[in-house]
Protein backbone atom coordinates (compact mmCIF):
# COMPACT_ATOMS: atom_id res chain seq x y z
CA UNK A 1 0.00 0.00 0.00
CA UNK A 2 1.54 3.26 -0.91
CA UNK A 3 0.72 6.88 0.91
CA UNK A 4 2.15 10.10 0.29
CA UNK A 5 4.48 11.29 3.28
CA UNK A 6 2.87 14.00 5.31
CA UNK A 7 6.03 15.98 6.74
CA UNK A 8 8.65 16.43 4.76
CA UNK A 9 11.68 15.69 7.17
CA UNK A 10 11.40 11.68 5.47
CA UNK A 11 10.80 11.85 1.63
CA UNK A 12 11.13 7.46 1.62
CA UNK A 13 9.47 5.10 4.80
CA UNK A 14 10.11 1.45 3.12
CA UNK A 15 8.56 -0.73 6.31
CA UNK A 16 8.75 -4.70 6.01
CA UNK A 17 8.56 -4.91 1.88
CA UNK A 18 8.22 -8.27 0.47
CA UNK A 19 8.30 -8.38 -3.69
CA UNK A 20 7.97 -12.06 -5.50
CA UNK A 21 7.74 -12.82 -8.61
CA UNK A 22 6.29 -16.29 -8.74
CA UNK A 23 8.98 -18.58 -6.36
CA UNK A 24 11.54 -15.89 -6.35
CA UNK A 25 11.87 -13.62 -3.03
CA UNK A 26 13.36 -10.31 -4.29
CA UNK A 27 13.05 -8.29 -1.68
CA UNK A 28 12.75 -9.83 1.60
CA UNK A 29 11.13 -7.61 4.52
CA UNK A 30 13.05 -4.55 3.47
CA UNK A 31 13.23 -1.66 5.41
CA UNK A 32 14.23 1.92 4.50
CA UNK A 33 14.01 5.42 5.36
CA UNK A 34 15.37 8.69 3.25
CA UNK A 35 15.32 12.23 4.88
CA UNK A 36 14.18 15.07 2.37
CA UNK A 37 16.91 16.13 -0.26
CA UNK A 38 19.17 13.06 0.53
CA UNK A 39 21.21 11.73 -2.59
CA UNK A 40 21.15 8.02 -1.77
CA UNK A 41 22.63 5.53 -4.49
CA UNK A 42 21.66 1.77 -4.55
CA UNK A 43 24.20 -0.91 -5.84
CA UNK A 44 23.90 -4.54 -5.96
CA UNK A 45 24.97 -7.49 -8.17
CA UNK A 46 22.83 -7.87 -11.24
CA UNK A 47 19.68 -9.49 -10.17
CA UNK A 48 19.52 -8.26 -6.84
CA UNK A 49 16.09 -6.29 -6.83
CA UNK A 50 17.42 -2.98 -7.41
CA UNK A 51 14.87 -1.94 -10.27
CA UNK A 52 12.22 -4.28 -8.46
CA UNK A 53 12.80 -1.64 -5.26
CA UNK A 54 12.61 1.30 -7.29
CA UNK A 55 9.59 0.49 -9.32
CA UNK A 56 7.82 -0.49 -5.85
CA UNK A 57 8.69 3.20 -5.22
CA UNK A 58 7.42 4.39 -7.98
CA UNK A 59 4.12 2.51 -8.17
CA UNK A 60 5.18 0.33 -11.25
CA UNK A 61 5.19 -2.98 -10.01
CA UNK A 62 1.94 -4.63 -11.06
CA UNK A 63 3.79 -7.83 -11.95
CA UNK A 64 4.96 -8.12 -8.63
CA UNK A 65 2.96 -9.94 -5.87
CA UNK A 66 4.01 -8.82 -2.00
CA UNK A 67 3.31 -6.87 1.18
CA UNK A 68 4.82 -4.17 3.32
CA UNK A 69 4.44 -0.11 3.60
CA UNK A 70 5.61 2.13 1.47
CA UNK A 71 4.95 5.95 1.54
CA UNK A 72 6.70 8.41 -1.08
CA UNK A 73 6.19 12.06 -1.43
CA UNK A 74 3.21 13.38 -3.63
CA UNK A 75 5.61 14.66 -6.35
CA UNK A 76 7.83 11.54 -7.55
CA UNK A 77 9.43 11.39 -11.44
CA UNK A 78 11.36 8.53 -12.09
CA UNK A 79 14.36 8.44 -14.85
CA UNK A 80 14.94 5.57 -16.82
CA UNK A 81 18.30 4.60 -19.12
CA UNK A 82 16.62 5.25 -22.45
CA UNK A 83 14.73 8.60 -22.04
CA UNK A 84 11.71 7.90 -23.27
CA UNK A 85 10.74 11.08 -24.90
CA UNK A 86 7.12 10.87 -27.00
CA UNK A 87 8.95 10.88 -30.78
CA UNK A 88 5.93 12.17 -32.24
CA UNK A 89 5.73 15.41 -29.43
CA UNK A 90 8.76 17.85 -29.90
CA UNK A 91 11.17 18.52 -27.19
CA UNK A 92 9.47 21.68 -25.29
CA UNK A 93 5.64 19.33 -25.49
CA UNK A 94 7.68 16.34 -24.04
CA UNK A 95 9.24 18.26 -21.20
CA UNK A 96 5.62 19.66 -20.69
CA UNK A 97 3.47 16.67 -21.24
CA UNK A 98 0.41 16.80 -18.54
CA UNK A 99 1.71 20.21 -16.69
CA UNK A 100 1.41 22.39 -19.77
CA UNK A 101 3.37 25.51 -18.68
CA UNK A 102 5.52 26.48 -21.32
CA UNK A 103 7.30 28.97 -19.19
CA UNK A 104 8.53 25.94 -16.92
CA UNK A 105 9.00 23.75 -19.50
CA UNK A 106 11.31 26.44 -20.99
CA UNK A 107 12.62 27.30 -17.85
CA UNK A 108 13.91 23.52 -17.33
CA UNK A 109 15.44 23.25 -20.61
CA UNK A 110 17.46 26.36 -19.94
CA UNK A 111 18.67 24.52 -17.11
CA UNK A 112 19.80 21.58 -18.17
CA UNK A 113 21.53 23.24 -21.72
CA UNK A 114 19.12 22.76 -23.96
CA UNK A 115 17.85 26.54 -24.34
CA UNK A 116 17.01 27.18 -28.16
CA UNK A 117 16.17 23.25 -28.62
CA UNK A 118 12.56 23.42 -27.73
CA UNK A 119 11.15 23.16 -31.23
CA UNK A 120 13.99 19.78 -32.12
CA UNK A 121 12.24 16.53 -32.45
CA UNK A 122 13.40 14.24 -30.18
CA UNK A 123 15.31 12.19 -33.25
CA UNK A 124 17.45 14.66 -33.79
CA UNK A 125 19.15 14.81 -30.22
CA UNK A 126 22.04 13.11 -29.21
CA UNK A 127 21.82 9.85 -26.35
CA UNK A 128 22.88 12.50 -24.16
CA UNK A 129 20.71 15.43 -25.20
CA UNK A 130 17.66 13.21 -24.84
CA UNK A 131 18.72 12.45 -21.15
CA UNK A 132 18.96 16.63 -20.37
CA UNK A 133 15.96 16.48 -22.04
CA UNK A 134 14.55 13.45 -19.59
CA UNK A 135 15.71 15.47 -16.73
CA UNK A 136 14.28 18.65 -17.99
CA UNK A 137 11.02 16.55 -18.14
CA UNK A 138 10.96 15.42 -14.06
CA UNK A 139 12.40 18.89 -13.53
CA UNK A 140 9.41 20.66 -14.56
CA UNK A 141 7.16 18.82 -11.98
CA UNK A 142 9.98 19.96 -8.83
CA UNK A 143 10.00 16.21 -7.70
CA UNK A 144 10.24 16.01 -3.56
CA UNK A 145 11.68 12.53 -4.72
CA UNK A 146 13.57 11.64 -8.04
CA UNK A 147 14.08 7.79 -8.90
CA UNK A 148 16.55 7.15 -11.34
CA UNK A 149 17.01 3.59 -12.90
CA UNK A 150 21.26 3.49 -14.87
CA UNK A 151 19.93 7.10 -16.05
CA UNK A 152 23.75 7.37 -17.51
CA UNK A 153 24.04 3.76 -18.41
CA UNK A 154 23.93 4.04 -22.06
CA UNK A 155 26.50 7.30 -22.31
CA UNK A 156 29.86 7.32 -23.65
CA UNK A 157 32.38 8.21 -20.75
CA UNK A 158 32.69 12.00 -21.57
CA UNK A 159 28.72 12.18 -21.93
CA UNK A 160 28.22 10.40 -18.61
CA UNK A 161 30.99 12.80 -16.41
CA UNK A 162 29.03 16.07 -17.84
CA UNK A 163 25.68 14.74 -16.69
CA UNK A 164 27.32 14.01 -13.61
CA UNK A 165 28.02 17.32 -12.86
CA UNK A 166 24.76 18.99 -14.21
CA UNK A 167 22.97 15.76 -12.22
CA UNK A 168 25.08 16.97 -8.94
CA UNK A 169 24.21 20.87 -9.81
CA UNK A 170 20.66 20.52 -10.69
CA UNK A 171 20.29 18.71 -7.14
CA UNK A 172 22.13 21.17 -5.23
CA UNK A 173 19.53 23.32 -6.64
CA UNK A 174 15.98 21.42 -5.89
CA UNK A 175 17.11 19.55 -3.18
CA UNK A 176 14.94 16.58 -4.14
CA UNK A 177 15.95 13.40 -2.47
CA UNK A 178 17.01 10.84 -4.97
CA UNK A 179 17.43 7.11 -4.98
CA UNK A 180 19.86 6.31 -8.12
CA UNK A 181 20.22 2.60 -8.86
CA UNK A 182 23.96 2.14 -10.42
CA UNK A 183 26.14 -0.85 -11.44
CA UNK A 184 28.96 1.73 -10.90
CA UNK A 185 30.86 2.12 -7.81
CA UNK A 186 32.20 5.23 -8.42
CA UNK A 187 29.48 7.09 -9.91
CA UNK A 188 27.55 6.03 -6.42
CA UNK A 189 30.73 7.43 -4.40
CA UNK A 190 30.98 10.60 -6.54
CA UNK A 191 27.38 11.56 -6.48
CA UNK A 192 25.81 10.12 -3.22
CA UNK A 193 25.61 11.01 0.49
CA UNK A 194 24.91 7.94 0.93
CA UNK A 195 25.56 4.43 -0.56
CA UNK A 196 23.43 1.29 -0.28
CA UNK A 197 24.46 -2.74 -1.56
CA UNK A 198 21.43 -4.12 -1.84
CA UNK A 199 22.10 -8.25 -0.73
CA UNK A 200 19.94 -10.86 -0.30
CA UNK A 201 16.38 -8.78 -0.57
CA UNK A 202 17.69 -6.17 1.92
CA UNK A 203 20.22 -3.67 2.63
CA UNK A 204 23.39 -5.02 3.43
CA UNK A 205 25.29 -2.20 3.56
CA UNK A 206 24.01 1.35 4.56
CA UNK A 207 27.45 3.70 3.97
CA UNK A 208 27.19 7.40 4.55
CA UNK A 209 29.56 9.38 1.94
CA UNK A 210 31.72 11.79 3.67
CA UNK A 211 34.02 13.52 1.47
CA UNK A 212 34.26 17.35 0.47
CA UNK A 213 33.18 18.64 -2.96
CA UNK A 214 34.49 18.73 -5.32
CA UNK A 215 35.32 14.99 -5.16
CA UNK A 216 38.04 13.54 -6.48
CA UNK A 217 38.67 9.74 -7.36
CA UNK A 218 42.21 9.84 -5.82
CA UNK A 219 40.89 11.47 -2.46
CA UNK A 220 42.44 8.56 -0.53
CA UNK A 221 39.31 8.44 1.28
CA UNK A 222 37.37 7.82 -2.12
CA UNK A 223 39.45 5.16 -2.77
CA UNK A 224 38.56 3.73 0.89
CA UNK A 225 34.49 3.61 0.14
CA UNK A 226 35.27 2.36 -3.25
CA UNK A 227 36.89 -0.52 -1.98
CA UNK A 228 34.72 -1.50 1.01
CA UNK A 229 31.67 -1.08 -1.83
CA UNK A 230 33.21 -3.75 -4.38
CA UNK A 231 33.82 -6.12 -1.65
CA UNK A 232 30.53 -5.63 -0.64
CA UNK A 233 29.52 -6.78 -4.13
CA UNK A 234 31.89 -9.74 -4.23
CA UNK A 235 34.52 -7.58 -6.25
CA UNK A 236 38.15 -7.61 -5.13
CA UNK A 237 39.34 -4.27 -5.72
CA UNK A 238 42.74 -4.53 -7.40
CA UNK A 239 43.28 -0.48 -6.97
CA UNK A 240 43.62 -0.24 -10.90
CA UNK A 241 40.46 -1.04 -13.00
CA UNK A 242 36.98 0.60 -12.21
CA UNK A 243 34.73 -2.64 -11.85
CA UNK A 244 31.37 -2.77 -13.21
CA UNK A 245 29.94 -6.16 -11.38
N1 LIG B 1 8.44 -8.83 -14.38
C1 LIG B 1 9.19 -9.81 -13.87
N2 LIG B 1 8.81 -11.10 -13.93
C2 LIG B 1 9.55 -12.09 -13.39
N3 LIG B 1 10.72 -11.90 -12.75
C3 LIG B 1 11.17 -10.64 -12.66
C4 LIG B 1 10.44 -9.53 -13.21
N4 LIG B 1 11.14 -8.40 -12.96
C5 LIG B 1 12.25 -8.79 -12.30
N5 LIG B 1 12.26 -10.12 -12.12
C6 LIG B 1 13.30 -10.89 -11.43
O1 LIG B 1 13.58 -10.30 -10.18
C7 LIG B 1 14.97 -10.30 -9.90
C8 LIG B 1 15.46 -8.91 -9.61
O2 LIG B 1 15.36 -8.13 -10.79
P1 LIG B 1 15.77 -6.60 -10.82
O3 LIG B 1 15.55 -6.12 -12.22
O4 LIG B 1 15.09 -5.89 -9.72
O5 LIG B 1 17.32 -6.69 -10.47
P2 LIG B 1 18.46 -5.59 -10.60
O6 LIG B 1 19.23 -5.64 -9.34
O7 LIG B 1 17.86 -4.27 -11.00
O8 LIG B 1 19.31 -6.22 -11.78
P3 LIG B 1 20.26 -5.54 -12.89
O9 LIG B 1 21.38 -4.90 -12.13
O10 LIG B 1 20.71 -6.70 -13.69
O11 LIG B 1 19.42 -4.55 -13.65
C9 LIG B 1 15.64 -10.96 -11.10
O12 LIG B 1 15.89 -12.31 -10.80
C10 LIG B 1 14.61 -10.84 -12.19
O13 LIG B 1 14.70 -11.90 -13.09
Amino acid sequence: MAADVGQLTTAVEVRDLVRRFGERTVLDHLDLTIPAGQFVALLGRSGSGKSTLLRALAGLDHRADGSGDLRVPHQVSVAFQDARLLPWLRVLDNVILGLDDERRGREALAEVGLAGRERAWPGQLSGGEAQRAALARSLVWEPQLLLADEPFGALDALTRIRMHDLLRELCARHRPAVLLVTHDVDEAVLLADRVLVLTDGRVGVDLAIELDAPRSHGDPRFITYRERLLRALGVHPDGGTRARP
